[in-house]
C-alpha cells in the first residue's frame, strides 16, 4: 500500500500506530537459543541480536536474504557559513561516485550482499541557513519525508540508512541539541575535520539557529533546523518500523535523524540497533540518550551507511549461528 501524506500530522500518526514486535516469534527465537549447541551465553550479545531480530521478522528462525541501504544526499544553506572542510559540490560528485560504484559503501553493500540505492533531494536548491530562516518549509520538510518513506523496499529484511550532505553535521548537532538539550559545544564536532576556526564558526552557526528557532517539537526541529537528506531517513526508519524491518543505524547525522522518532514515540526506536559509534564528537552522547549500545567502535567518520553495512556482517553472523546451528538433541551433545 502506497501512503501519500498531505500534511506531517499524517506522517506522525502513521508511526505512531505501527504495531511493535511479535511476542511469540521472540519468545519462540528465545528457546530456540536455549538449545542451541553452545554453553548458556557463549555467543554473547550475538544471542540478543538473534532474539531482537527474530521478534520484529515474525518468526523463532528467520533468514537475511534481502538487505538493504538507501543512501540519501542533501545540500544545506548553513554550508555557506564554512562549517565543513569540503565545498558543497563535493555532494553531487559524491552522488555520482554512488552511482559509478566508487564509494566505500558500494564496496560494503557489495561485500555483505546488500542492495543499494541512492536517493539525491534536490541537491541544486540547498535547504535555506538554518542561522536566518527555517531550513524547510512545511512543503518540503514533507517532500522530504515522503522519498525517504517511498525508498524502502517492503521486500527487505533488514534496513541501513546513510547520508551524504556537505555540512550536514551542524543541522545534526543543532537537531541534537535542540531535542535532547545539553551545551551547544558539547554537540559540536569536527565533521569531516574542521580546523579551530571552522569549529567556531560551527558552534556559532549552531549557537543562532537555535537561538531562532527556539520551538522543541520534534517535527518542527526536523523542519527548522534539519535537512532533506536528514528528514529522508527519518521517513524511511519510520516506515521500516511499519514493515517490521529492522534498521542499523549509522552516524552522528543518521542517529540524529532518528532521534525525532524516538521523541515522538519513546519506543519508537525498538526496530533499530546502532551498527557503530562514530568519531564524531557528540555520537557517544548521542547514543546514550538514544538508549543504544553499538555494535562496533572503529573510529569510522564517513557516513554513507558505512558502518552500518560493517555491523550488517555482525548482524548476519548472529542470524547464521542462530538460525543454522544444531541444537543439544539435533547433535546428540550433552546438555551440561
Ligand atoms: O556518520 C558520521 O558520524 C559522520 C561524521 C562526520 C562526517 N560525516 C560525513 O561527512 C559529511 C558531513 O561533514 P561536514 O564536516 O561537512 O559537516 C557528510 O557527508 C557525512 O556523511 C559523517
Ligand atoms: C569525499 C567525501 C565522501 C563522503 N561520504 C560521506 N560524506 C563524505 C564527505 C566527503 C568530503
Amino acid at each position: 500500500m502506497m501512503t501519500q501524506f498531505t500534511d506531517v500530522s499524517e506522517f506522525q500518526n502513521a508511526f505512531i500506530a505501527a504495531a511493535g514486535q511479535d511476542a511469540a516469534s521472540r519468545q519462540g527465537a528465545s528457546q530456540r537459543n536455549a538449545q542451541l549447541t553452545k554453553p548458556p551465553g557463549a555467543l554473547g550479545r550475538l544471542e540478543d541480536l538473534a532474539i531482537w531480530y527474530a521478534g520484529w521478522r515474525g518468526t523463532d528462525r528467520p533468514r537475511i536474504a534481502a538487505p538493504q541501504v538507501i543512501v540519501f544526499a542533501g545540500n544545506h544553506g548553513v554550508a555557506a557559513q564554512g562549517v565543513s572542510a569540503f565545498p558543497p559540490e563535493v555532494t553531487v560528485q559524491m552522488v555520482a561516485n554512488f552511482r559509478a560504484g566508487g564509494a566505500a559503501i558500494n564496496q560494503l553493500a557489495k561485500l555483505f550482499g546488500a542492495q543499494i540505492s541512492v536517493h539525491a533531494l534536490d541537491l541544486d536548491r540547498p535547504t535555506e541557513d538554518f542561522t536566518t530562516a527555517p531550513a524547510m518549509d512545511k512543503a518540503e520538510l514533507l517532500a522530504a519525508l515522503q522519498v525517504g518513506w517511498d525508498a524502502v523496499d517492503p521486500a527487505s529484511d533488514v534496513l541501513i540508512t546513510g547520508e551524504m550532505g556537505i555540512g550536514n553535521t551542524t543541522p545534526a548537532a543543532a537537531m541534537c541539541c535542540a531535542l535532547w538539550g545539553g551545551d551547544i559545544a558539547g554537540w559540536v564536532g569536527r565533521g569531516t575535520g574542521v580546523d579551530d576556526a571552522g569549529l567556531a564558526r560551527k558552534l556559532d552557526a549552531v549557537t543562532k539557529g537555535l537561538a531562532l528557532h527556539q520551538g522543541r517539537d520534534p517535527m518542527e526541529v526536523l523542519r527548522c533546523l534539519g535537512g532533506r537528506e536528514i528528514a529522508a531517513m527519518t521517513g524511511a526508519i519510520a516506515r521500516a518500523r511499519l514493515l517490521r524491518i529492522p534498521v542499523i543505524l549509522d552516524g552522528f547525522i543518521c542517529c540524529a535523524a532518528a532521534s525525532v522518532l524516538a521523541k515522538l514515540l519513546p519506543t519508537g526506536l525498538d526496530h533499530c540497533v546502532a551498527g557503530h559509534v562514530s568519531a564524531e564528537t557528540a555520537h557517544p552522547a548521542l547514543l546514550h540518550h538514544l538508549g543504544q549500545e553499538p555494535l562496533l567502535s572503529l573510529g569510522l567518520r564517513l557516513g554513507e551507511g558505512s558502518g552500518a553495512a560493517l555491523a550488517l556482517g555482525v548482524l548476519q553472523g548472529a542470524i547464521a549461528c542462530h538460525s543454522g546451528m544444531a541444537t543439544f538433541a539435533e547433535a546428540g551433545v550433552a546438555a551440561g
